[in-house]
């Protein structure tokens, strides 16, 4: 049996620090690293990311969404990706926010979250918002598997709260509502639950939710949407050593050399441990 996500991540951030880099090869990236806008300038993209911190950072999470625009060329270089990176000890969250309802939320699980698919992965990201019970077909498969999930649930972009803050009729926000499903769903779960939160590190203080939902708080907006990791104690409180800070293009601007990608990764992390660290 495999051991589940949340225990694989806990260790994984205790040995190596809990920053997550983004691999999303945006085309504005491709053209500053001087790399065509096309499935080689693609490939390099991703394998270099790959090479220059696959070995030291607990997360890595590709975004479907760069891969997609090519086809399928661009999906057989990001199942590359995801082994290359599994394949140097760093855990893969499939960033693809899919949600659908019944078999084909099942058919989605099945694409990342069946250990024989080829985009299998150590995590998806899924979104609530057809209701959590849809999420069911991902959480059976993710059980199964021994994967995880991380559930939208207080997103990074401003445009998120005219959803997640709507109040409902019991009183909660609909985002505090998808916090508890994942609460319950993580129950006794040791030494952390494999059902993660979406949370916005760009959100500001967020004391009213209880995000001490026994699994990790996956936190995108470090960097080129504004936060920073100074700023993770204020927004998750004693919630923030199970959060899984994301940084996409603030690591990614400084390639293509692998030195300074590391570098970069190198010094979110200390400042992240240190933010961490005073709390
Ligand atoms: O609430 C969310 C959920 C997901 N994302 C994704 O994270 C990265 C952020 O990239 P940056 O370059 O560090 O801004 C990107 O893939 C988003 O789709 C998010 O930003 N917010």
């Amino acid at each position: 049996m495999t051991e589940p996500f949340g225990a694989r991540l806990r260790r994984a951030m205790d040995e190596r620090g809990p920053l997550c880099v983004g691999i999303d090869p945006h085309a504005s990236l491709l053209a500053e690293w001087g790399l065509a806008d096309d499935v080689a300038g693609l490939e390099r993209f991703s394998r270099t990311v790959v090479a220059a911190v696959a070995d030291r950072v607990a997360v890595l999470k590709p975004q479907i969404a760069f891969f997609e625009r090519f086809g399928s060329r661009g999906l057989a270089v990001l199942e590359k990706s995801v082994a290359e990176a599994r394949a140097a000890g760093a855990l893969v969250v499939m960033d693809a926010k899919r949600g659908d309802i019944g078999s084909t939320m099942a058919a989605y699980a099945e694409s990342f979250l069946h250990r024989d698919a080829p985009l299998f992965s150590d995590a998806l990201t899924v979104s609530p918002f057809l209701g959590y019970g849809s999420l069911r077909p991902a959480v059976r498969a993710a059980r199964e598997s021994g994967a995880g999930l991380f559930v939208l649930a207080l997103t990074s972009n401003p445009e998120g709260s005219e959803v997640q803050h709507a109040v409902r009729s019991d009183g909660r926000t609909v985002g505090a509502t998808m916090l508890a499903h994942l609460a319950a769903e993580n129950a006794g779960e040791e030494p952390l639950g494999s059902f993660g939160a979406v949370v916005g590190a760009t959100l500001g203080d967020l004391s009213s939710y209880d995000l001490d939902i026994g699994g990790p708080l996956l936190a995108p907006g470090i960097g080129a949407q504004g936060a920073a990791p100074a700023d993770l104690p204020r927004v998750f409180g004693t919630a923030v050593r199970n959060v899984v800070p994301n940084v996409s293009r603030g690591v990614l601007r400084h390639g293509p050399d692998a030195g300074a990608l590391r570098a970069s990764a190198d010094r979110f992390a200390e400042e992240i441990r240190a933010a961490v660290a005073a709390v």
